[in-house]
């Protein structure tokens, strides 16, 4: 498995924001993670990248587990997170080669290279950040994430706030990446979802309340689309 999470827990104070999770994650899938905002997807998604320490439970990035070998478990891992904090001032090349010296990248002019051209910056990468459009630096965060060429991609809302077009773009480029890597990506779009993933978790409220294939959707509750399944199973609880 790619990534096996077994009853994962955690407290913010008095509030629990995940109440023992469990769910999995099969090699070169990308698994779409949905549910209403507060539900604990990006607490998830923190805890998976090694940004945030569950309060219990366990959770295995390729195998590693995150907490027992942190280091080992974030190799394997490259993180988006929802707000996508980059350094604005910095040009792209300038960023890209500062996080690869951070992952001690033997070949960083090739690999750089490489990532760019992946995620579509070429045309934008002698600019600085703070001028790229809101699409563009999604593709810089993106770029950043996958520069040490990990197995596993986690994407916290990566299309929020984007025209129709880089909407489009971004998705290309998730699916291009989602051919080789496991990635898990949590979305509001519904769409998103029936266009890119192989699979479908949705939390509420701190709890896994639906998990399938997207293929198997139909099957498992006819004559529903995703949209209607979401709001039918999160206004329940
Ligand atoms: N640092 C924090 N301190 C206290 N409570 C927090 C903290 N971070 C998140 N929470 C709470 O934990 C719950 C889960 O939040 P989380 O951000 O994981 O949800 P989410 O599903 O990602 O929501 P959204 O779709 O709005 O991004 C929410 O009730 C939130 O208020």
């Amino acid at each position: 498995m790619s990534i096996q999470v077994t009853q994962l827990v955690k407290t913010y104070g008095r509030q629990q924001a995940l109440k023992g999770i469990s769910f999995e994650v099969q090699p070169g899938r990308i698994l779409g993670f949905l549910g209403p905002n507060g539900a604990g997807k990006s607490t998830t998604m923190k805890i998976l990248a090694g940004s945030l320490p569950p309060t219990s439970g366990q959770a295995l990035i390729c195998g590693v587990d995150i907490r027992l070998n942190s280091l080992d478990a974030r190799r394997h891992t490259g993180y988006l997170p929802e707000n996508n904090p980059l350094y604005h001032e910095m040009y792209v090349q300038e960023a890209l080669s500062f996080v690869a010296g951070l992952h001690g990248i033997a070949d960083k002019t090739n690999r750089i290279a490489e990532v760019i051209e992946l995620t579509g910056l070429t045309a934008e990468q002698h600019k600085k950040i703070g001028q790229l459009s809101k699409g563009y630096r999604q593709r810089v965060g993106i770029a950043q994430a996958i520069l040490h060429n990990p197995e596993v991609l986690i994407l916290d809302e990566p299309t929020s706030g984007l025209d129709p077009n880089q909407l489009q773009e971004i998705r290309q480029v998730i699916k291009l990446l989602g051919r080789e890597k496991t990635v898990l990506l949590s979305t509001h779009i519904m769409q998103e979802v029936e266009a890119i993933c192989d699979d479908v978790i949705i939390i509420n409220q701190g709890e896994i309340i639906a998990g399938f294939p997207m293929a198997e959707l139909n099957a498992r509750y006819p004559d529903t689309d995703l949209e209607t399944l979401f709001i039918r199973l999160t206004h329940a609880n």
